[in-house]
């Protein structure tokens, strides 16, 4: 399902940076398209040598990405080296903690976006199993004075949860899958879409940080929440996706309809623009 590119097709530019098992680098891919040249931006992402062991999830994941398309799920073009497509502003979480204050209608307009990408995927009965504000890509930054809102692109899954060590995901990966790693069902994308809005109101601030490794399990077997927000309804949708019965947690449709209630609550216009946080 990958069109095949050719390895002289691409060319490596500058690296941005790394994650835990993948490196990745700004590059440019080359097609010759009826006898054009084209030139396209992309994002390389390599598999760090010592992970070779796992690259058949690193190409699971991205195969499974590449045989579906919506507006908002990151566009994957190959793989041995995954060429991604380049989205403009990078990771939302490095974007947050950049940006400072953002309005809360930006921000309730990029959970919608996410919601609309999780529908999406349920329908497919496709579970992501690594929603968090770092997979979130901000393919435009959107300007309220300019009248144009964000656009956010869900980037692949990246090495598969059971390849990962899932404690360090605490508390983005929901705690039915600490049990059962190889049981990634719908429901956790829900508890993890819950910890993203947190980090989204947060800014970009990753929840629980700097609790070690002790700490964090104890967070789950305590039955702990994240710091509640002071605007209720948004605490209130946080607490329901990352609810520790994943039976309970709400439907794509509930949490769609409860940011649209949010996004028309009087909250949205007392606080307009956010204070730069102190
Ligand atoms: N300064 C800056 C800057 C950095 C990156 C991009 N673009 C981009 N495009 C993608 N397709 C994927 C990513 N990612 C970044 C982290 C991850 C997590 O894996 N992906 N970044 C644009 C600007």
């Amino acid at each position: 399902q990958f069109h095949m590119i050719k390895y002289e097709d691409l060319r490596w530019c500058e690296s941005l940076g790394q994650g835990s098992f993948t490196r990745i680098f700004k590059g440019s891919k080359i097609d010759i398209r009826d006898g054009e040249r084209h030139v396209t931006d992309v994002l390389l992402k390599e598999l760090d040598a010592n992970h070779k062991n796992c690259w058949e999830s690193f190409f699971e994941a991205a195969s499974l990405m590449s045989q579906i398309s919506h507006k908002h799920l990151l566009l994957v073009y190959g793989i041995n080296v995954m060429v991604q497509e380049f989205v403009k502003c990078g990771a939302l979480d490095l974007f947050l903690k950049r940006e400072g204050s953002v309005s809360v209608s930006w921000k309730l307009d990029v959970a919608k976006q996410l919601a609309s990408a999780l529908n999406f995927l349920e329908e497919k009965n496709i579970t992501h199993g690594n929603i968090c504000a770092k997979n979130l890509l901000l393919a435009r930054e959107g300007d309220a004075s300019q009248g144009s809102s964000p656009f956010i692109k869900l980037s692949d899954p990246g090495i598969n949860v059971a390849m990962l060590v899932v404690l360090d995901r605490i508390p983005w990966v929901a705690p039915e899958v600490l049990e059962a790693p190889e049981r990634l069902e719908l429901e956790c994308d829900k508890w993890s879409f819950g910890a993203t809005l947190w980090e989204l109101f947060n800014g970009g601030q990753a929840p629980l940080q700097g609790l070690d490794l002790e700490r964090k399990l104890q967070f789950y077997e305590t039955y702990k929440q994240l710091p509640s927000s002071e605007w209720t309804e948004l605490a209130d949708l946080i607490s329901q996706c990352m609810n520790y019965q994943p039976a309970f947690r709400p439907s794509c449709r509930s949490i769609i309809r409860q940011l649209n209630s949010l996004i028309t609550s009087d909250y949205v216009i007392l606080h307009a623009a956010e204070p730069l946080p102190d």
